[in-house]
C-alpha cells in the first residue's frame, strides 16, 4: 500500500458531500441529535450501512445535506476534503459539487459556492493552487519546499459544479452560469450527477449546450444504470469525461472507443453499489487493455471508506499491475484534466520528477524542457 500512498495522483471524480469523513459526518448527526432536530435511531441505519444499493446511497446523501448544507459546515469540509486528497499525495484533484438552495439558512447557489472557496483558501497546512493563471504567466512548477526535513505538499484544485438529476432546465442554467462566474477562481467545468433513476437527461441539454459553447468542460455521469437509449444519448453529445459506464452494450462500447472519451473509473463505487457484480469482472480490464483512456477515481470516498490509493491498490491487486504500470495510470490522467495546458505542464514535471522511482522513464516533454 506504501507505494500507492507516496506515488502522486490525479483525482477526478470527487463528490464534495460523498467525501466527507467519517468522523466529522458523525460529529454533525451527534451535533443534531443533541439539538433534537433528530434522534439515532431514525439515521443509525442509513449511517452505518456499510454495502449500499445506489437506492440506498441517495438516501444517504438526502441525509448527508441536511447535516452539511450551512455556510460553516461547507467550508469545513471543503477544507477537511482538500487536506486528506493532499496528505495521500494527490497533486491535482478535480471536485465536484452541487450548488445549494437553503432558503433557511440563508445559502443561495451563489455562496454556497462561495462557501467552498472560503474553505480553499482556509487552508494552510499544504499548498493550494486553484487560481487559474494567466495564458502568457510561466509555469508554476517549482520543487517543493523542505521545512524541518519534510517536504511540504502541493495540490492544484479546480471545481466541477453538478447538477443534479432532482433540478428543473432553469436551475440547471443557474448553474451554468454561476459556474461561467466563478470561473476566475478555478470553476472549470459541469458535471450532470444525481440519482440515475430519476429524471430525463435531456432536461439538462440546454444548459450542457450552453455550457459547452461557453468553453466549460462537460463530464456525465453515464450508465450507472442500463438505460441504452440515454447511454448512446450521452455519447453522442461527446462529453470532454464521462464517469462510470458500467451497463455499456457491446454498441456503447464501440461507440465510446471510437469517439475516445475518457472515463472516470470508480473501482469500489461500483461494487458496493452493486452496478457492477465484482470487481475481477470491473470493465476497468477491458478498457485498460484496450489502452482506451482512464482515469482512477474514488466517487465518494466517505460514502464507500475508501481513498485513491486504495483505489489504486485494488486496481493492482485485481488486475494483476505492477508498480510502474500503476504510475503510467496516474500519470495519463494528467492528460485528461480540465485545468489549463500550463497546469498540465506543471504536472508532467512532477511525475516526471519521480519517474525513476517507479521503473519509469522521463518523457520526451521534459527532456525538451531540460534542454531550454
Ligand atoms: C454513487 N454514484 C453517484 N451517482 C450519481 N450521483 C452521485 C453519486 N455519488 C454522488 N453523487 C452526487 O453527488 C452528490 C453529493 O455531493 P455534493 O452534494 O454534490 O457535494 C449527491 O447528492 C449526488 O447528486
Ligand atoms: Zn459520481
Amino acid at each position: 500500500m506504501e507505494w500507492c500512498v507516496s506515488m502522486p495522483k490525479i483525482e477526478l471524480h470527487a463528490h464534495l458531500n460523498g467525501s466527507i469523513r467519517d468522523s466529522t459526518l458523525l460529529e454533525l448527526t451527534k451535533a443534531l441529535i443533541g439539538k433534537g432536530v433528530m434522534n439515532f435511531s431514525e439515521v443509525e441505519h442509513i449511517i452505518l450501512k456499510y454495502n449500499r444499493s445506489l437506492k440506498e446511497v441517495f438516501k444517504l446523501f438526502d441525509l448527508i445535506h441536511i447535516l452539511t448544507t450551512d455556510h460553516n459546515t461547507v467550508t469545513r469540509i471543503t477544507r477537511e476534503v482538500i487536506e486528506d486528497f493532499a496528505s495521500e499525495n494527490v497533486v491535482y484533484l478535480e471536485l465536484r459539487t452541487t450548488p445549494k438552495k437553503n432558503d433557511s439558512v440563508g445559502m443561495s447557489k451563489h455562496s454556497y459556492v462561495e462557501a467552498v472557496l472560503k474553505g480553499l483558501r482556509s487552508i494552510t497546512s499544504v499548498d493550494v493552487d486553484f487560481i487559474p493563471h494567466c495564458e502568457d504567466s510561466k509555469t508554476l512548477f517549482t520543487p517543493a519546499p523542505v521545512i524541518n526535513g519534510h517536504v511540504r505538499k502541493k495540490i492544484f484544485v479546480r471545481l466541477l459544479l453538478s447538477i443534479d438529476r432532482r433540478e428543473t432546465t432553469e436551475a440547471a442554467m443557474e448553474t451554468v452560469k454561476l459556474a461561467l462566474e466563478m470561473r476566475p477562481y478555478g470553476v472549470v467545468g459541469i458535471d450532470l450527477s444525481g440519482n440515475p433513476s430519476i429524471g430525463d437527461w435531456t432536461t439538462y441539454l440546454p444548459a450542457l449546450k450552453f455550457a459547452r459553447e461557453q468553453g466549460l468542460y462537460v463530464t456525465l455521469h453515464c450508465g450507472e444504470l442500463p438505460n441504452s437509449k440515454e447511454i448512446k444519448n450521452m455519447l453522442d453529445f461527446r462529453p470532454q469525461r464521462i464517469g462510470h459506464a458500467c451497463f455499456f452494450e457491446d454498441e456503447h462500447w464501440r461507440q465510446l472507443k471510437s469517439s475516445n472519451i475518457p472515463v472516470e473509473i470508480c473501482l469500489t463505487s461500483n461494487v458496493r453499489t452493486m452496478t457492477v457484480p465484482s470487481i475481477d469482472v470491473h470493465h476497468f480490464a477491458h478498457l485498460y487493455n484496450a489502452k482506451h483512456p482512464l482515469a482512477l477515481c474514488t466517487d465518494d470516498s466517505g460514502v464507500f471508506s475508501t481513498c485513491l490509493s486504495k483505489e489504486y491498490k485494488i486496481a493492482a491487486d485485481s488486475f494483476g499491475l505492477g508498480r510502474r504500470e500503476m504510475f503510467e495510470l496516474s500519470r495519463n490522467a494528467v492528460e485528461h484534466i480540465f485545468a489549463d495546458s500550463k497546469v498540465k505542464e506543471d504536472l508532467r514535471k512532477i511525475f516526471n520528477s519521480v519517474a525513476k522511482k517507479y521503473g519509469s522513464v522521463t518523457t520526451v516533454s521534459s527532456l525538451e524542457n531540460i534542454c531550454i
